[in-house]
């Protein structure tokens, strides 16, 4: 069944309103901009339908060649200071513009730091920013600045159109009704065509996304060894142009809608204006209305078109840009899971056990349950192993443990607290953890480990947490220490090897030093002397901690105090390796089946030794 478009949250002049506000905290001159150039644009096409009308009459009249020149020289003057002044509102503005859409940008990218994690990992999430960074990336079109232009045109047109409507009527009400009518006429065309792209906007939001995807995997340096050597260049060329194809007959589409409006809203128009035009000549040849007055109704006739015209555009125009500011402030709205009311704060905390109590865990309504009545008790000071098949659900058991994700029943407690009873920034003080998807910012090493920018980093501290994960000697030689940058795109920059990543991030959980140490999967990127080392220096680091460690190498898990194993959803089997190994169970199957891979039996039984 299609779907159905959600209303949209904030209607035009709640964005206006919003708009307004942001100018009015961050760029108060772009709103004295604003009314000059308001004020100035109002002014000046009054002045110039009276002008012909003023001198003819002059002309026609009895004023003397000095008053004619006075008069028109006074208008002449106070015209060239307005359009003078208006110009340079309107120049000045632009720059002021710009400065707002930064603005606007940096609000999105606060918001994509302090939003919850699962906003920021969820399709929904991801869409979201997409179309929200899409509505600024248009320069003067944007979204924003649209609003505010077509707003100030709207005011403007609709405060000459009474002017005008006030002059018109003096000729014949119904004219005014009969321009009004068929300006409407147009408006509804276009509407037509803007909601019609307005619908589109999910799909060209996710061709935008596809696309950007496979551009940046294609050009990625870590896929670029298997893109050469499983030939996938021309499949990646395919689905490019397959993307750029589909997204491009879209956009045809959409435009022949506006095409279609175009030629709806000419026609109309010549209607509108044939008629009035029409109307003036047999007014004038008839003798209802004298030279000047026809030539102030003509002038008026062309210039009323072109205010209602204005309004009728102008209010297409709101009305993207409307879309467009909902799709921006749909990302800033992003709604973050509460604060507890009356927090507890760290210092409450006297050890740090960890339970999970009847836990139940989906990703979505369209998942199954990825926990389903999960409880496991981790004693303060403990070292637990969790393991099971891919899938299982081990990294979501640090999600929903750091808080990214709340349970959708039971509860999880932290040294007796459940965590729900801690501000998110607080829990997240008590982990340090190294997960399974690496990603090395290209900062310094000494801001990689330290997560803080140089000012603040104890350099000390971050060369002793080099040394004792083994990477210290990968520093010390390089003529810019640990001020050596982890990009080759920066002079001097290094690029470290996937266990060397690896190795970095144990220094930065070493320098976090929080009383709960979390590690998935740290080795899986290692050699064996080093995978050996980490188990050292885990004890080292962990001795004094509890610690969740998540692998599928079984014999790296006997140092742990216990192994829980996980599967569908439960912790099936708990206890030490040789209880386990004793019991039979699927644990015992799985570590069989690794060691049997190593075909020397003294090897496999050096690993079940390990
Ligand atoms: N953000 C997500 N949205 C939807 N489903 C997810 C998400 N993250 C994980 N899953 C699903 O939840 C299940 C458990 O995933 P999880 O990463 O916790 O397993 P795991 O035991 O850590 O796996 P592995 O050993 O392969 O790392 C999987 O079926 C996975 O597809």
């Amino acid at each position: 069944m299609k779907k159905k478009k959600e209303p949209l949250k904030y209607h035009i002049f709640q964005n206006i309103t919003f708009l307004l506000k942001c100018i009015r905290r961050e760029h108060p001159l772009l709103l004295i901009f604003i009314i000059m150039q308001v004020i100035l644009s109002v002014i000046s096409p009054v002045f110039g339908i009276y002008i012909p009308k003023i001198t003819l009459d002059l002309v026609m009249g009895s004023a003397d060649t000095a008053q004619i020149f006075l008069v028109l020289g006074g208008f002449g003057i106070v015209m060239v200071l307005s359009m003078a002044l208006s110009g340079m509102a309107n120049e000045g503005k632009y720059i002021m513009y710009n400065d707002m859409r930064r603005y606007y940008q940096m609000e999105l990218f606060l918001q994509s730091l302090s939003c919850d994690y699962k906003n920021v990992e969820s399709e929904e999430g991801q869409t979201k920013y997409q179309r929200a960074m899409s509505t600024l990336r248009n320069g003067d079109w944007s979204g924003t600045s649209i609003m505010i232009v077509s707003s100030i045109d709207i005011v403007v047109s609709l405060l000459c159109f009474f002017i005008y409507s006030g002059i018109m009527s003096s000729l014949s009400p119904y004219m005014v009704l009969l321009l009004i009518v068929l300006s409407l006429i147009s408006l509804f065309g276009t509407r037509q065509a803007q909601s019609y792209e307005y619908k589109q906007n999910d799909l060209t939001a996710a061709y935008e996304k596809k696309l950007s995807y496979v551009i940046r995997t294609g050009s990625n340096a870590a896929f670029g060894k298997d893109m050469r050597l499983y030939h996938a260049g021309g499949w990646f060329q395919e689905l490019r142009s397959s993307l750029i194809e589909e997204s491009a007959k879209l956009a045809g589409k959409i435009q022949d809608r506006y095409f279609a409006s175009g030629v709806v809203n000419a026609f109309v128009l010549f209607l509108r204006d044939g008629i009035a035009y029409s109307y003036l000549i047999y007014a004038v040849s008839a003798g209802q209305i004298t030279i000047p007055e026809f030539t102030l109704y003509f002038g008026a006739v062309t210039a009323f078109s072109g205010f209602v015209n204005g309004i009728v555009n102008n209010l297409n125009e709101l009305n993207g840009a409307n879309l467009q500011m909902n799709s921006m402030r749909a990302f800033l709205d992003n709604t973050n899971d509460p604060e507890p009311e009356t927090p507890l704060a760290l210092s409450d905390l006297k050890e740090y056990s960890i339970e999970f109590c009847d836990v139940c865990f989906s990703y979505g309504t369209d998942t199954g349950f990825v926990l389903d009545h999960f409880n496991l008790k981790i004693n303060a000071g403990e070292k637990i192993a969790l393991v099971g098949v891919n899938g299982a659900g081990k990294t979501t058991v640090v999600k929903l443990l750091c808080g990214f994700y709340k349970p959708d029943s039971g509860i999880i407690l932290i040294g007796g607290q459940d965590i729900n009873n801690f501000r998110k920034k607080d829990l997240l003080k008590l982990y340090a953890a190294v997960f399974q998807d690496i990603y090395i910012p290209p900062f310094t090493a000494a801001e990689n480990v330290s997560m803080q920018e140089l000012k603040t980093t104890d350099r000390n501290r971050v060369e002793e947490c080099l040394v004792k994960t083994g990477l210290w000697e990968q520093f010390c030689g390089q003529p810019t220490g640990i001020d050596t940058p982890m990009t080759k795109e920066i002079t001097g920059g290094i690029v470290l090897s996937g266990g060397q990543q690896q190795k970095l991030l144990m220094a930065r959980a070493l320098y976090k030093d929080a009383p709960i140490l979390i590690l998935d999967e740290p080795t899986a990127a290692l050699d064996p002397i080093a995978e050996s080392r980490t188990y050292e220096q885990f004890h080292e680091i962990a001795s004094d901690k509890t610690a969740v460690y998540i692998s599928h190498r079984l014999a790296s898990t006997r140092f742990c105090d216990k192994i829980a194993f996980l599967s569908n959803g439960k912790i099936t089997e708990e206890g030490t390796h040789d209880e386990l190994m004793q019991k039979g169970g699927a644990y015992s199957q799985m570590f069989a089946l690794q060691s049997q891979y190593y075909q020397n039996k003294e090897v496999a039984a050096a690993y079940a030794e390990a």
